[in-house]
């Protein structure tokens, strides 16, 4: 052993998979003590006798089956390694694989005072007995250790197709020879039941040079993850075929000893083969773009970092003229609204006038100007007049209205409309936008209100919400409470623009979105089906338009309404949330029942609807509904009714992912992004509400930012949260 090479640091870094040495091989799948292991490596290392011309020592963790994020266990076979089944695999291969390596770092320094490399493989494939024999067989092991916990009973099949020495790691620890010379098998190597596979060097632990240098490179790994990558999965290794035995053994003509590398079995990029020394980062491009961005990398996800990925430098443009609660929120990266365009601002200041002008606007919310009614409020179609005048007149008509002054709007007045009362919005402005809520400008009636279409005196669109029915409260106390809402900007919130209110009438000003609802782009028999990326990327815009109620704002605002008819799409398929925070508005024992019911596919199991909680399970179902074009509630033969959580639950659970997709679609959808949705969907519809994620840990969820579920509660991620609490165990 005294006379093995010593090499360099560097050259370990990145060094592919080495040949031949001593194989110790497990089950990757059951828990294992990291001291256990050790104690075989330094075992091996004093039994020089034994263990002669040792150079490699390769853990070898075999997985015949994995446990699946969402808690389930999959059976590993070569049709389960697809789709979303494929991506938990290689998460969990990648996971453990970082895991052993990094653990076993401390036995490197033994190992490389000895000249000795570690390194760690994980394969997958089944049967277990089948795969580890093939790898070794491919791996050339000079011995094989098989571990204690690999089953004892096949210990006699391991003996007859093993070719190399043997030998097996005892009960109290001790290794045992079962054979300590080599046999011909005949066994060929032709089962191929290796589906996939990722090794990579044990690097030293990093001095402080390397320290140093890895906090430039923020925290990467201390080694760099070496992947397969095979045209047709890039990560899918094959086992090793003659041809690649032929690639090996021509590099073995010029290296005659026993100290191989392989590189038909874990290619990385060519620079690597070269020069082992190369920087992670690079490494990392090399991967496959597709699969990039589920790249697991230790240590690299921080709960206090904002996935999001706007610029930085846009959002302070917008910032100038924007709350200082919003601009904290842009602190942490969530977009603001950018409402301080001259436009919308000249609008948001017109809107704060008087009654009066809503009066005017709607010609006295005459039935002419009629949009539409929610549960909460009538929307009327108004025509604003820019006129000084009007607004003057208006406001000495209104005096009532002048209630509202007491509770000054909170916005920057600076850039009043010179005609229009900034405190709020003008009665008159809103019924002359939308002709006096004449019936051409009703847009629909919803729980909460009638909708009309208005135009604004500067040709601003605008959808006017008049409540139905309002619980009684003075003006004062209805703009205290709609002010926080007017206040939340954001690029996926419908923006409350102004709101006014008139003895018992309240209404509530938004800006018009020109697309219709998303309930309409899924149900409508007019509307195209909407392709899978644009699902994908409403989910994704809708999660953070939530995320920003939730959790930027002042004080939390819960929607309480969170359903397809609430997120409109703008032309460019932009979701914005509208309707949030009025549930509370709702009053009449009618009006309850009568959301409650139209809510029913969307309430919680525990009936809930004013929590945080209970959004987050409305929008599993939203999430669920986009994947399916599924309503929320569906007939089913026999007058039964199935929801769509039963249904879509159970698929899940199944992993039949796949067969949650709208038929629509076909086969025009991206796996991965259904398993990020499924995985997302399965979370919020938990039926506890504690085990519901956050808007935050969904938005990572859906992006892919799959390290954040170790955040998640534990019972749904055990396994992970397993791992991370004990460092020496590893499942
Ligand atoms: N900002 C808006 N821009 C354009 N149309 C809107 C806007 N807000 C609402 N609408 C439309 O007005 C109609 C009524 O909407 P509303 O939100 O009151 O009811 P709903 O969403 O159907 O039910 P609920 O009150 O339970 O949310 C719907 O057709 C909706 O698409």
């Amino acid at each position: 052993m005294d006379s093995f090479v010593a090499r360099s640091c560097s050259t370990r870094r990145c060094t592919p998979l080495m040949l031949g040495g001593v194989v110790i091989a497990f089950d990757a799948f059951k828990t294992h003590d990291i001291d256990e292991f050790k104690k075989i490596i330094s075992d091996v290392l004093n039994r020089e006798q034994t263990f002669e011309e040792v150079r490699t020592i390769t853990f070898l963790g075999a997985l015949d089956r994995v446990l699946h994020p969402m808690g389930f266990k999959i059976q590993v076979e070569h049709k389960t390694f697809v789709g979303a089944h494929g991506r938990a695999i290689e998460e969990d291969v990648s996971r453990k694989l970082e895991q052993y390596v990094s653990a076993l770092q401390s036995s490197a320094v033994e190992c490389e005072e000895k000249g000795v490399e570690i390194q760690v493989k994980i394969i997958v494939g089944a049967p277990l007995i089948d795969v580890i024999v093939e790898e070794i067989s491919s791996l050339r092991a000079t011995w094989t250790i098989l571990d204690r916990k690999l089953k004892k009973e096949t210990r006699s099949c391991y003996l007859k197709n093993l070719s190399c020495k043997v030998a097996q790691v005892r009960d109290n620890l001790c290794l045992e020879i079962l054979r300590p010379y080599n046999i011909d098998t005949g066994y060929r190597n032709t089962k191929h039941k290796l589906i996939y596979s990722l090794g990579k060097a044990v690097p030293l632990p990093p001095t402080q040079e390397d320290e140093s240098d890895m906090t430039s490179t923020r925290s990467l790994p201390i080694t760099p993850m070496i992947r397969s990558r095979n045209p047709n999965n890039c990560l899918m290794a094959p086992p090793m075929t003659n041809s690649e035995e032929k690639l090996v053994s021509s590099d073995d003509e010029s290296d005659t000893s026993p100290h191989q590398e392989s590189q038909g079995e874990i290619e990385i990029g060519e620079e690597d083969k070269h020069d082992g020394s190369r920087q992670v980062e690079n490494e990392d491009d090399d991967v496959d773009l597709s699969y990039s961005e589920m790249k697991i990398e230790a240590g690299e996800y921080s709960s206090d970092t904002s996935p999001e990925d706007n610029d930085p430098k846009e959002e302070n443009k917008a910032g100038d003229e924007v709350d200082d609660e919003i601009q904290e929120c842009s602190n942490v990266s969530d977009q603001p609204f950018p409402c301080d365009s001259e436009k919308t601002n000249a609008c948001l200041e017109s809107l704060r006038s008087s009654y009066s002008l809503v009066q005017t606007a709607t010609d006295d919310f005459s039935f002419d100007k009629f949009l539409g009614e929610g549960g909460h409020e009538v929307e009327y179609k108004g025509k604003l007049s820019d006129s000084k005048e009007e607004s003057k007149a208006g406001e000495e008509v209104e005096d009532e209205i002048q209630e509202r002054s007491d509770k000054p709007f909170p916005r920057d007045s600076k850039k009043t409309n010179a005609c229009l009362d900034p405190l709020g919005c003008s009665y008159s402005i809103v019924q002359s936008a939308t002709d006096d809520f004449s019936f051409d400008n009703f847009i629909g009636e919803g729980g909460y209100g009638i909708v009309y279409k208005g135009k604004l005196s500067d040709g601003q669109l605008v959808a006017v919400k008049v409540q139905k029915e309002t619980k009684p409260q003075t003006s004062a106390e209805f703009l205290a409470e709609v002010s926080p809402l007017s206040a939340a900007r954001h690029a996926n919130i419908v923006p409350l623009l102004g709101y006014c209110s008139k003895g018992n009438l309240r209404i509530l000003i938004y800006e018009y979105i020109h697309n219709k609802s998303l309930e309409w782009h899924l149900f409508d028999n007019a509307a195209g089906v909407l392709e899978w990326s644009q699902r994908y990327a409403i989910a994704v815009g809708a999660a953070k338009g939530l995320r920003f109620l939730h959790e930027c704002c002042e004080s939390p605002i819960v929607h309480c309404n969170v359903r397809p008819s609430n997120v409109m799409l703008t032309q460019d398929l932009i979701p914005m949330l509208g309707d949030f925070g009025l549930a509370k508005y709702s009053t009449s024992k009618f009006d309850k029942q009568r959301n409650f019911l139209g809510n029913l596919g969307y309430v919680a199991p525990e009936g809930s609807i004013g929590c945080v909680k209970a959004d987050v399970y409305a929008f599993g179902i939203v999430l669920a509904q986009l994947v399916s074009g599924r309503k929320a509630v569906d007939a089913v033969p026999g007058d039964q009714q199935q929801s769509i959580r039963e249904w879509a639950l159970s698929l899940i659970e199944s992993l039949a992912l796949d067969d949650l997709v709208d038929p629509r679609l076909g086969a025009a959808y991206c796996t991965y992004e259904l398993y990020n949705m499924a995985r997302a969907a399965y979370s919020c519809l938990q039926t506890a509400p504690l085990s519901r994620p956050t808007l935050t840990e969904i938005v990572c969820i859906l992006e892919g930012e799959n390290d954040h579920l170790r955040h998640v509660s534990s019972n749904l991620y055990p396994m992970i949260i397993r791992a991370e609490d004990c460092s020496l165990l590893i499942r």
